[in-house]
């Protein structure tokens, strides 16, 4: 195996009675990538991270973390890898300093050490201002931000985090994607979000799960390149102008298709194209020869979210699948 391959998965599968929830991922993270688990609610994700950081077992197929086999050798696969879990089980009676205290001896660090790694874990998240406070009395935000702290102490190789920005105010957010951009180059991350615009602001690469099984893998610009808005033109006119510029492009040579918004007394138009078609420059030229001033205009990547669509069920599992399935 390649050195720099930090995160392994093959041919996962985990059953939950007859209920197939992951089927058959296989994935590869490598040193500088931040790689983002989408998928819908239910899709799997949340069961793969905690078999790929040996919190549960696999049903079949094999998990590595810097090449140790999680279930042969889980102890110094958790050594190498920091984990912040869904929704971040935390104890809640103690202060957020003292849990990183307890949690930094789990990884065997102490005295100065120790000291020095909550001090730096802490502050990277902007965590020293209630280091002294019970984690209960805590905001979401910042026991959020304690989850990471615990899952970066050790400053591991890898990283596995679930949502890690769920629950956090837009600053917050911001702050947390920061915070794993500059931890990218030295690690290997995989991160789940259900939120699309942090995908293109931090992922080098997108794994897309639905039902257990990966439905697309690819960078954020190949996967808009599978939207239907992508080549498209998104223009902007007065709404007053809605109805000229509307008979005009409608007979556009390359066209095949035509949708119009109206928002706030402009009305937006998306223009799809035939195959390759380019039709920024003609719908300007055509537009302007109309003497209708465009307010917008531009050619589109594709959108993530349409593509998402696209290639997802809006449920992963029925109620019915699951209804005899349930494990304790
Ligand atoms: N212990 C369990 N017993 C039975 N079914 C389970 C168990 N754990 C998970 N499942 C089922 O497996 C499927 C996948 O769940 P998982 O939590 O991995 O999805 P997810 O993609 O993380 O979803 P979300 O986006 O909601 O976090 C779901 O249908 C879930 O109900």
């Amino acid at each position: 195996m390649h050195m720099d391959c930090m995160i392994k998965a093959h041919e996962l599968t985990r059953r939950f009675g007859s209920f197939v929830a992951v089927d058959g991922i296989s994935l590869a993270v490598q040193k500088g990538e931040v790689l983002g688990f989408l998928g819908p609610n239910g899709a799997g994700k949340t069961t793969t991270m905690k078999i790929l950081t040996g919190f549960l077992p696999a049903t079949s197929g094999l998990a590595e973390i810097c090449g140790l086999n999680v279930t042969d050798h889980p102890i110094a696969a958790r050594q190498k890898l920091g984990y912040l879990p869904e929704g971040a089980p935390l104890y809640d009676d103690m202060t957020a300093g003292g849990f990183l205290q307890f949690i930094a001896q789990v990884r065997g660090l102490s005295g100065m050490a120790a000291k020095e790694a909550i001090q730096k874990a802490a502050q990277s998240v902007h965590l020293l201002p209630v280091l002294h406070q019970p984690i209960e009395t805590l905001s979401k935000g910042y026991r959020r931000r304690v989850g990471l702290a615990q899952a970066i102490l050790h400053d591991p190789d890898v990283l596995i985090l679930d949502e890690p920005t769920d629950g956090l105010d837009p600053n917050q957010k911001h702050e947390v994607r920061r915070l794993i951009e500059q931890m990218a180059p030295n690690k290997a991350i995989l991160i789940s979000t259900h939120v699309l615009e942090e995908v293109e602001a931090l992922c080098s690469r997108l794994i897309i799960i639905d039902r257990g099984r990966i439905v697309a893998d690819g960078t954020p610009a190949d996967l808009k390149a599978r939207s239907r808005y992508h080549g498209a033109v998104t223009l902007e006119v007065s709404t007053d102008q809605a109805e000229a510029a509307r008979s005009a492009l409608a007979g556009m040579e390359g066209l095949t298709d035509l949708e119009q918004h109206e928002s706030g007394g402009l009305t937006r138009f998306t223009l799809f194209p035939k195959a390759k078609a380019d039709l920024l420059d003609p719908a300007r030229m055509l537009l302007g020869g109309h003497g209708i001033t465009i307010r917008q205009i531009a050619l589109e990547a594709g959108r993530i979210d349409d593509a998402f669509r696209a290639l997802t069920h809006s449920d992963a599992a029925t109620d019915a699948d699951r209804a005899e399935e349930t494990i304790a």
